[in-house]
């Protein structure tokens, strides 16, 4: 997708005519390597050769706005009610951006109410629009130190006209809908069905999503969290299979179709020394497969350990005929078949078969990692994101994502943030960096040849035959 300055423009309910409280701190700022000043853009672009293939002016090429305070703001602070929604599957740091939001909206902008709906877009349904939680600094004054999300959250569409309606009767004008590819496809029809009503109502997302699945964002909030939590696993299993005769361990992670978890998790720990995700389709058989490779690794070094995020190889789920075809979720996201269970049977019955005595440890830590208490950096993460996206809706921002791109914070359109699935590049240079950490890749289902098969030795790995 060729994108251009136009593409990322993002939406403004009208111009900014108030007083900004926070107008006096941004007064003399100018743009420098930590700061963005206001009306300055952030290149979509980062590096001499893609800028050099536009061939454009500066000033023409595609460009995210700034986030961050204005001078001037959209809103009578004294008039805005504030809404919070956090939307589908969990992710370590919601707590901590509800927590920024209510904190900014409150001290900074002097926001007298703010509203807190419950469930999800569950608590916009008529049904529930009215069991809010009121939220204060005092509400959200510790919420950071535990997991999940104090408004709760929930799967399943609903209705968007009876969302706005919810918004109308209850007066909100500002909208932060804190979800991921699906909460941000809820935000952009709810703020088009605003937008033909020619209501008043800003939505401004706030992107989240452990798989880290969602684009034009540097990494999404928690996933350091989440990744961290997953690393210990892969450390118990490898630990357990090391002191196992022909031990093989095998632990699955969260990730539908993108495997960030998967390929940070193992570069977290260097144990891995097999990891397979959604992007990179595997072939079992024939001697670059990935039985041949599990057992070479048996022989050589007495164990194995294998990282899987729960979309690879669903293809080998299918052709088994353990999927149902074309089940989803109350989302309509697809059920997934289990790929840590199957990668279990196989690989203990052939190991059995070549006259080894397989141990296999399994773990499958799923929601013990997304449910995690943000870590010191995923909260100074979701604090600013909170603090900007505070700042975009004030200044009458819509349709409009916060996110970090390339360490600025920045204004994304919001149709943008589901225009495509971020996923991990089998030609890109993290997915090189597993590579050179488990010492090559199991067989492409695709044809494409190896370039470095291998078993590496490690530090600490375990026994290496000789
Ligand atoms: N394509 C869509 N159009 C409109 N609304 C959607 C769409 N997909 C999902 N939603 C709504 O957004 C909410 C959250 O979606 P979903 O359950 O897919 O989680 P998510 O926001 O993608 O988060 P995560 O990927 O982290 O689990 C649900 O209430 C769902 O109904
Ligand atoms: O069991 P649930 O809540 O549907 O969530 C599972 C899914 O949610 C995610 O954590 C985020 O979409 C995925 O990694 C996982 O497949
Ligand atoms: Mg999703």
């Amino acid at each position: 997708m060729t994108l251009h300055l136009d593409d990322l423009r993002v939406r403004h309910l009208g111009e900014c005519h108030h007083d900004s409280p926070l107008a006096d701190l941004v007064a003399d700022k100018k743009t420098s390597p930590h700061y963005v000043s206001e009306g300055d853009r952030v290149l979509l672009d980062d590096t001499v050769s893609m800028l050099d293939r536009r061939g454009m002016a500066p000033g023409d090429l595609p460009s995210f706005e700034a986030a961050g305070p204005r001078r001037k703001i959209y809103f009578d602070p004294a008039e805005v009610t504030a809404g919070i929604v956090t939307c589908g599957g969990l992710c370590p740091g919601l707590n901590d951006v509800i927590r920024g939001l209510v904190q900014e909206l409150t001290v900074q902008y002097d926001v007298k109410r703010i509203l807190g709906f419950r469930n999800g877009f569950r608590g916009l349904t008529a049904r529930h629009r009215h069991d809010t939680v009121d939220l204060t600094p005092d509400v959200v004054r510790d919420i950071h130190k535990s997991g999940g999300t104090i408004l709760g959250s929930s799967r399943g569409g609903q209705d968007v006209e009876e969302m706005v309606d919810t918004l109308v009767l209850r007066g909100v004008n500002v909208l932060f809908v804190v979800g991921g590819d699906g909460g941000m496809n809820a935000a952009t029809n709810l703020a088009a069905a605003i937008r033909s009503r020619g209501l008043d109502i800003a939505v401004i997302g706030v992107p989240k999503t452990i798989d880290n699945d969602l684009p034009y964002t540097d990494q999404s909030f928690g996933f350091q969290s989440a990744f961290a939590q997953a690393a210990n696993f892969i450390s118990s299993v490898s630990i357990e299979a090391s002191a196992s005769p022909d031990g093989i361990g095998i632990v699955k992670l969260m990730g539908r179709h993108s495997g960030f978890i998967a390929c940070y998790a193992s570069l977290a720990r260097n144990a891995a020394d097999v990891v397979l995700i959604p992007e990179v389709p595997f072939r079992l058989e024939g001697p670059d497969g990935l039985l041949a490779r599990v057992e070479r690794h048996v022989r050589e070094k007495g164990f194995v350990v294998i990282v899987v995020a729960e979309g690879a190889g669903q293809d080998l789920l299918a052709e088994r005929g353990l999927l149902q075809g074309g089940a989803t979720d109350a989302s309509g996201n697809a059920k997934l078949g289990d790929i840590g269970l199957l990668l279990r049977e196989i690989i203990s019955a052939h190991l059995t078969e070549v006259g080894l005595s397989p141990t296999v440890r399994y773990i499958d830590p799923s929601y013990a990692i997304r449910s995690v208490t943000a870590n010191a950096y995923d909260s100074v993460y979701c604090l600013r994101l909170a603090h900007n996206a505070v700042h975009a809706a004030m200044a009458g921002r819509t349709e409009t994502a916060v996110v970090r791109w390339r360490r600025r914070f920045v204004h994304v359109p919001m149709p943008l943030i589901i225009s495509h699935r971020n996923q991990v590049d089998p030609d890109g240079d993290l997915w090189m960096s597993v590579q050179e950490a488990t010492g090559g890749l199991v067989a492409p289902s695709d044809g494409r040849k190896l370039e470095r098969p291998g078993v590496p030795e490690r530090p600490g790995a375990g026994v290496v035959a000789g």
